[in-house]
């Protein structure tokens, strides 16, 4: 078995606040985010885990055309860089049910020096 991981990363621009901290980020700002989302899973046939257009079209369809231009408390009452990654993984987990491969990690960077990451190991 030689599993490997397949990494594709994105970035989008938003603006948000948060209303329950106290500092600077109570008030409206913006942020080039990056996001990186990797999946796992053993090559296929053609020698393949994922297909990376596969992968950025599925991003791209399911996360990023809601998250990039928008503010992410339409979406998120409290858009840490935490909640967001939280609410990334409930849109892409079931774009994986039935596949080979399964989504094993996300990391959002709010800024370049921040980011937050999610591990979900599951085969
Ligand atoms: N654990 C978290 N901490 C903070 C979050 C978060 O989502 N999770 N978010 C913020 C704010 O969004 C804030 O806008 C971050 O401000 P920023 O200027 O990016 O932070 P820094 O002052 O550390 O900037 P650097 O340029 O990286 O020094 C705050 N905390
Ligand atoms: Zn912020």
């Amino acid at each position: 078995m030689t599993v490997m991981y397949v990494k594709k990363e994105f970035t989008f621009d938003a603006a948000h606040y948060l209303g329950k901290y106290h500092g600077k980020c109570e008030r409206l700002h913006g942020h080039t985010y990056r996001l990186a989302v990797t999946v796992k899973g053993e090559p296929d046939s053609e020698g393949m885990v994922m297909d990376f257009l596969e992968l950025k079209a599925i991003v791209q369809e399911k996360v990023l055309s809601a998250l990039d231009h928008s503010c992410l408390n339409d979406l998120v009452a409290q858009p840490t860089t935490e909640n967001m990654v939280l609410w990334i993984k409930e849109k892409l987990e079931p774009e994986f049910k039935g596949k080979s491969c399964s989504l094993a990690e996300i990391e959002l960077w709010e800024s370049p020096g921040s980011s937050v990451i999610l591990r979900l190991e599951k085969i």
